[in-house]
Parts: structure tokens; C-alpha cells; sequence
């Protein structure tokens, strides 16, 4: 797409003050080719009515990087050129009238290393509210490796994660305590006595589990830590629980991890609404201290589910990846929370891959190289059942966490019960999957024959045998896989 109107203004001209569009200051470059080091945006824009897609476009490239509204005389004791993030391709979005995909590529030089606040002032600082577009949304981003390198990435990740667990060849099991909020410290720490010692590797902190009048945080710590070494010793496992240790402030965060290290806790956990400064903060803190990092991405969906506007989850997994957390929630696909299975796949992809190669069909735009980074470990997580096992192996792969919350604690025997159900319906379907069986297809008659020699799996597909959660997905590719020749 070309127009005399956006053709930069040079010389002398494009300096007098006053006001050019955008796309006349610089900010559009059709043929410009990205460099290995340039930092690339993918926007998906819905410009107002009337507003040329490439002049918004040049506008969210200019006001992501140098621009303001009128020409500045400034700009001329800077390498301006250098520094203008230039748009060079604008797509429209196949089956969605009036959106664009718009490519924007910034030079490294604009960035601090090793800080996404610094990014995401720039990349989602004051574009979003910009008045020629009806709706902005970030859909993806290419992270050079000169960029990548300046991040620790994950403090322990997935391989050595497994080695101080000693479990391997299967996904780890969790449950999150419930009911959400409530308990008391001691029959808090009962729930995740129970969960352990029925058979799951880990318990969890609800996201909003800190330290409320009804059970302090120290109490929780204590009761939890007493349960995890009482089932250690009865199974001789390795068992964890996430202690939350999100608080109001950093002082208050890392008061709490050092308890929980004092304790000989092996994991905490974090909120993403304790914000990325914070969450690269405990990063460091859990890379020093040993101590795996679990990401719960509380607060996510007011941003990333609607296509139109907001962040996609992948640009958050990236970043995530890139501060140092070892597991993120990341979606579960059969369960309660929204997870289409293709935009789901990319995100595991991003976790666990050591490059991502372009997969447009899983909103992958963009080759990422990872540069060695460690891999996150991606957790499944919201309205799951073991009857769902079969699927959640197929979708999700085997470096995950499942996690049950109502899934184990809702069982009609206890919280035991419930434990050994979901690892019995784990172990069997891995058996399947190893023995080289269609687990998929075979998945309820595998878990039958299971539980005809396991009565707590028998009754927890009794009693979630029909549950289901099948709504359609808002936030979906635009793109499906092109079919190959033999196909
Ligand atoms: O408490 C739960 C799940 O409880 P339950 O297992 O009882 O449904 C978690 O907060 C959600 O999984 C978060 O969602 P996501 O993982 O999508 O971020
Ligand atoms: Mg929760």
C-alpha cells in the first residue's frame, strides 16, 4: 500500500514547524528490512472511519518511539533517523473488515537492557489510547537475540526443575487450596497434607491468598511447610507448595521469601499484577536463592482476551520468559478459562522451545530464537477433572504442571481421594502413551480400566463425568494451517 501523501517530507522542509503526518515525518519506510538486532511489533490496528491504515500505522510507530503531534526542531541533535521505529508493511486481517496488521521495527538502541518496564513503556506506553485508532492490540513480538541475551530468563527452568524434584517422564500434578479465601492456617495446611500424600507433587496458593485477617501469611507458611515435610517423609517424594509471598510492597515480598526459604520451601509464587519491575525483582532474588519461581497471570484477561485491543497472552509469555519466572499459567484449552487450543499451543511453544519457528496458524508471527534462555514450565490450570486426562496430555505435552483444584478437593471421598485419582488417571494415561496406544481416542476406556482397580478414580469420573466447558473462544488465529501438496 502506497500514496504520494505518505512519502517523507525531507531537507529543510521536513523540519519547519508545524505539523506533517506521520507517515510524511518518517515514520512509514515500505521498503525498509528489519535488521537482526531490530526489535519488530506486530499491531493488529482498527483505524477510525476515514483514518488511512497506513498513516495509523505510522502513527503508532511514531508515537511508540520519537514522534509527537507537530515537528520538533530537537529532532535534529539526535540520530533521529536511527531512532524513528519505522512501520514497513501493513497487511489487512483476513475475515475482519476495517483491522490491519501493521510491522513496526525498532532499533535496539531505544531500549535499556534487561528491562521490560523499559520495553513496555515504549511498545504499550501511549499508543493504546490514541485517538485516530478505534482499537490497538499488540499481537506479537520478535526479540533479537542481542536483545534476549540481556534478560536471565527463567532463575531454575524445566530440566533442572525436574532434577531437584527427581520426577521425570510425566507431567507434575498440583492442586490449588480451596475454598479460595476463608480457612483457617491449620486447616489450610490440612488441604495440602491430604493433596501430597494422595499423590500430587504440588499444592498451591490461591492468587489471592496473601494475609488476610482470617490466616496470616506467617501461619499459612507454617502449617504449609509442616504438611509438605509430613507427607515428604510418609511418601518419600519430593513434594512443594507455591507459598504466595505477592504483598504490598517489595520489602514485604522479600520478607516473605526468606521465610519461606527458611523453611525449606522449594517454590513461591508471584501474581503478574505485582507488575514486571517486581516480578524480574523476585526473579533475581529466586535465581540467588535457589528457589523455583511459579507465575500465577492474575489479572491477564483484562487485556488479553478481547482481539481487538489489549496484549496478546503470547507477548506476555515472551516477556515472562525473558524476566526469569519458571512456571505461568498458560491455559489448559479443556477447561474453564478461555484457551483455544491452536492460540494455545503457541504459548506452550514459547515456554518450552528453544526457537520458535513462524506459525501463523498459532499466532506465531515472527522466527524467535531463545539464545539458550531456560524454558518455563507451562501450568494447566482452571476447571479441570481427571476424567479429562486424555486430553490434557494430547494438547498440552509432557513438561507441564496439571493442576486440580475443585478437581482434587471436590472429590466425594476428601482431598486424598481426590489426589489419587488424578494421579492414577496421570499414570495410566502416560502407560498408554509410552505402550504407544491412540490414548487420545482410547482416553475414557484407558481411565476405565484404571479405575476398575481404583475406587477414587471410579468416583471422580462418576461425579464430573459430564462436565464440560464448551464455549466458543475469543481470542482465536486469524490464520488456519495452508494445506500441503500431498494433502
Ligand atoms: O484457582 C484456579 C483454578 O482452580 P480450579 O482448578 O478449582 O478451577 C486458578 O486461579 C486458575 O486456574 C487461573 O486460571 P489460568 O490458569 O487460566 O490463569
Ligand atoms: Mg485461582
Amino acid at each position: 500500500m502506497e500514496g504520494s501523501s505518505d512519502t517523507p517530507v525531507t531537507g529543510a522542509e521536513r523540519y519547519k514547524a508545524g505539523v506533517l503526518k506521520y507517515a510524511q515525518m518518517g515514520y512509514w519506510v515500505p521498503d525498509y528490512e528489519p535488521r537482526d538486532t531490530d526489535i519488530i511489533a506486530l499491531f493488529r490496528i482498527t483505524p477510525q472511519d476515514g483514518v488511512d491504515p497506513i498513516e495509523a500505522a505510522a502513527a503508532v510507530a511514531g508515537e511508540s518511539s520519537t514522534a509527537t503531534w507537530t515537528v520538533v526542531w530537537t529532532d535534529r541533535l539526535t540520530a533521529a533517523e536511527k531512532y524513528r521505529a519505522k512501520a514497513y508493511r501493513v497487511d489487512p486481517v483476513p475475515n475482519a473488515e476495517g483491522q490491519y496488521f501493521a510491522y513496526i521495527a525498532y532499533d535496539l538502541d531505544l531500549f535499556e537492557p534487561g528491562s521490560i518496564a523499559n520495553l513496555t513503556a515504549s511498545i504499550i506506553g501511549n499508543v493504546f489510547g490514541f485517538k485516530p485508532l478505534k482499537a490497538l492490540r499488540l499481537e506479537d513480538m520478535r526479540l533479537p537475540v542481542a536483545y534476549v541475551k540481556t534478560f536471565q530468563g527463567p532463575a531454575t527452568g524445566i530440566v533442572v526443575e525436574r532434577e531437584r524434584l527427581d520426577k521425570f517422564g510425566r507431567p507434575l500434578l498440583g492442586a490449588t487450596v480451596k475454598p479460595k479465601l476463608g480457612l483457617s492456617g491449620r486447616n489450610y495446611g490440612r488441604v495440602v497434607y491430604e493433596a501430597l500424600k494422595g499423590g500430587l507433587d504440588f499444592t498451591k496458593d490461591d492468587e489471592n491468598i496473601n494475609s488476610q485477617p482470617f490466616m496470616h501469611w506467617r501461619d499459612r507458611f507454617l502449617y504449609c511447610m509442616e504438611a509438605v515435610n509430613k507427607a515428604q517423609a510418609e511418601t518419600g517424594e519430593v513434594k512443594g507448595t507455591y507459598l504466595n509471598v505477592t504483598a504490598g510492597t517489595m520489602e514485604e515480598m522479600y520478607e516473605r521469601a526468606e521465610f519461606a526459604k527458611e523453611l525449606g520451601s522449594c517454590i513461591i509464587m508471584i501474581d503478574l499484577v505485582i507488575g514486571y519491575t517486581a516480578i524480574q525483582s523476585m526473579a533475581n532474588w529466586a535465581r540467588k536463592n535457589d528457589m523455583i519461581l511459579h507465575l500465577h497471570r492474575a489479572g491477564h484477561s483484562t487485556y488479553t482476551r478481547q482481539k481487538s485491543h489489549g496484549v496478546s497472552f503470547r507477548v506476555i509469555t515472551k516477556w515472562m520468559r525473558l524476566t526469569g519466572v519458571d512456571h505461568i499459567h498458560a491455559g489448559t484449552v479443556v477447561g474453564k478459562l478461555e484457551g483455544d487450543p491452536a492460540t494455545t499451543k503457541g504459548y506452550y511453544d514459547i515456554c518450552r522451545e528453544e526457537f520458535n519457528p513462524m506459525a501463523l496458524e498459532n499466532g506465531l508471527f515472527f522466527d524467535q530464537d531463545w539464545a539458550s534462555l531456560n524454558k518455563v514450565m507451562p501450568v494447566a490450570s482452571g476447571g479441570i477433572h481427571a476424567g479429562q486426562m486424555h486430553k490434557l496430555l494430547h494438547h498440552l505435552g509432557e513438561d507441564t504442571v496439571f493442576q486440580f483444584g475443585g478437581g482434587t478437593i471436590g472429590h466425594p471421598m476428601g482431598i486424598a481421594a481426590g489426589a489419587t485419582a488424578n494421579r492414577v488417571a496421570l499414570e495410566a494415561m502416560v502407560l498408554a502413551r509410552n505402550e504407544g496406544r491412540d490414548y487420545l481416542n482410547e482416553g475414557p476406556e484407558i481411565l476405565q480400566a484404571a479405575a476398575r482397580h481404583c475406587q477414587p478414580l471410579a468416583q471422580a469420573l462418576e461425579v464430573w463425568k459430564d462436565v464440560t466447558f464448551d464455549y466458543t473462544s475469543t481470542d482465536t488465529p486469524d490464520f488456519v494451517p495452508t494445506p500441503t501438496a500431498s494433502a
